[in-house]
């Protein structure tokens, strides 16, 4: 069993609008084997089915007026659980209790008739989500105009791009007067200006004291919108709080999912025959700390990060540069430098050795950062490359974000 980590972030006169309590869930999967395997377990009744619990004895307390977003990664259970709170699916074991009126923004297209139109199916969803005929007629307007789907309104949704889809099923669920709103990654197919729409309401219905569940794979989303955050593990609550720990103890599960792949990809490249050295040189490893502190330990805006990287060559090379190149976790480079920018003067490299770089005064904000180490020949030619050789953490700043760390203050303008 994983420990769970808990820090609290809500007073305790607030009351629970959510009590989800030990459930767990579990699914039956029907595997798929061979004909010839499926033709044998014919006629002798023997089915081809697996469990797999997708939650596993989840406790969770959601107070009123809270934002929460759950995180983990792809499987992980955050679907199944919003679901389970929003009454979709039932528990395999357990209980969910819930307060107030409940809209969901669940699976694509989840509520909505495909052969009705946009207005039809506003009036019928909104009657699901608990409104009269006269409560969605008076605020028909609103949501026609907050969808932005103009004349598409009297077409068919079948004929719907994913898009319109999510915007119409947003429009309506926000004006239900929900005091719980259950998004999930939904949001993620409208366009960036919907998306701002969306994060407008959700903010506004923060303002209004609404509670709100959200699943995400926008981590920045999670610091930015949250106040709490809850990190799945293979169905398990790993950790349940404040969401820059959250987000960072989830960086740390993906790091190490990554470097197991990784492992397990060289492991059939080997087995295949390849070799993945065609160089004589190589990246052997690299690791990165702030100076005066322990490897491992979050480097702080103003420290000296220090990289080391170990190469080697068999044969020996006299011009070559060792390159360093930052990235965050989406891939982009942040940071990149090399022997020769810094004009160091480097003996030949014969064997093993190790060169250090240190980045005076860095800055970086929150997040984590990977760092790949390549040894490249005077003419700049890569002769190994090491991506994600090594990775260090910025710590959560509560008052700005991005990848650049600076002190905001607001002042007076000048006359
Ligand atoms: N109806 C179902 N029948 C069988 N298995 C299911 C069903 N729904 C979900 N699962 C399985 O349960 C696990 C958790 O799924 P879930 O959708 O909750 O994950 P998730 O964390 O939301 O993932 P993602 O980030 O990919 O959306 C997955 O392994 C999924 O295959």
């Amino acid at each position: 069993m994983t420990s769970i980590e808990t820090t609290s972030t809500e007073s305790t006169e607030t009351p629970e609008i959510v009590r989800v309590t030990n459930v767990s869930k579990r699914f039956v999967i029907r595997k798929d084997n061979s004909l010839k395997e499926r033709l044998v377990a014919f006629g002798r009744g023997r089915q081809h089915r697996e469990e797999f619990w997708a939650l596993k004895d989840v406790t969770v307390d959601i107070q009123a007026g809270h934002t929460v977003a759950l995180i983990g990664h792809n499987g992980s259970g955050k679907s199944t659980l919003l679901k389970v709170i929003g009454g979709i699916i039932e528990p395999s074991s357990g209980s969910v209790a819930r307060r107030g009126r409940i809209a969901a923004l669940l699976e694509l297209g989840a509520g909505f008739h495909p052969d009705l139109t946009g207005r039809e199916n506003v009036y019928l969803n909104a009657s699901i989500l608990g409104l009269s005929r006269e409560e969605t007629e008076s605020r028909f307007d609103e949501i026609l105009s907050f969808s932005g789907i103009g004349d598409f309104i009297d077409t068919q949704v079948k004929f719907y791009s994913s898009g319109m889809y999510v915007r119409l099923a947003f429009a309506v669920a926000v004006h239900t007067d929900p005091d719980l709103l259950l998004v999930d990654e939904v949001l993620a197919v409208g366009d960036e200006a919907f998306q701002r729409k969306c994060l407008d309401k959700i903010r506004s219905f923060q303002e209004e004291g609404r509670t709100i569940i959200l699943v995400t794979h926008n981590l920045s989303q999670v610091t930015e919108l949250a106040d709490r955050a809850i990190l799945l593990n293979r169905g398990e609550v790993v950790y349940d709080g404040e969401p820059g720990g959250a987000v960072t103890q989830f960086r740390n599960i993906l790091e190490g999912r990554r470097v197991k792949e990784a492992e397990a990809e060289a492991a059939v490249q080997v087995a295949k025959g390849v070799d993945p050295v065609v160089e004589h040189g190589r990246v052997v490893s690299a690791a990165a700390w702030a100076e005066g502190r322990e490897p491992g330990e979050p480097v702080q805006p103003g420290d000296d990060l220090r990289i080391e990287v170990t190469l080697e060559h068999d044969t020996g090379i006299t011009d070559w540069m060792c390159a360093i190149q930052i990235d965050n976790t989406l891939g982009q480079p942040v940071y990149g430098t090399t022997t020769t920018r810094v004009g160091s003067a480097l003996t030949p490299l014969k064997e093993r050795r190790t060169v250090a770089f240190v980045l005076r005064d860095a800055r970086f904000g929150a997040g984590k950062y990977f760092v790949n180490a390549s040894l490249m020949d005077s003419a700049g030619r890569h002769l190994s490359d090491m991506p994600q050789a090594c990775s260090f953490d910025a710590p959560y700043y509560p008052l700005a974000v991005g990848m650049v760390h600076a002190v905001p203050e607001v002042v007076e303008p000048s006359a």
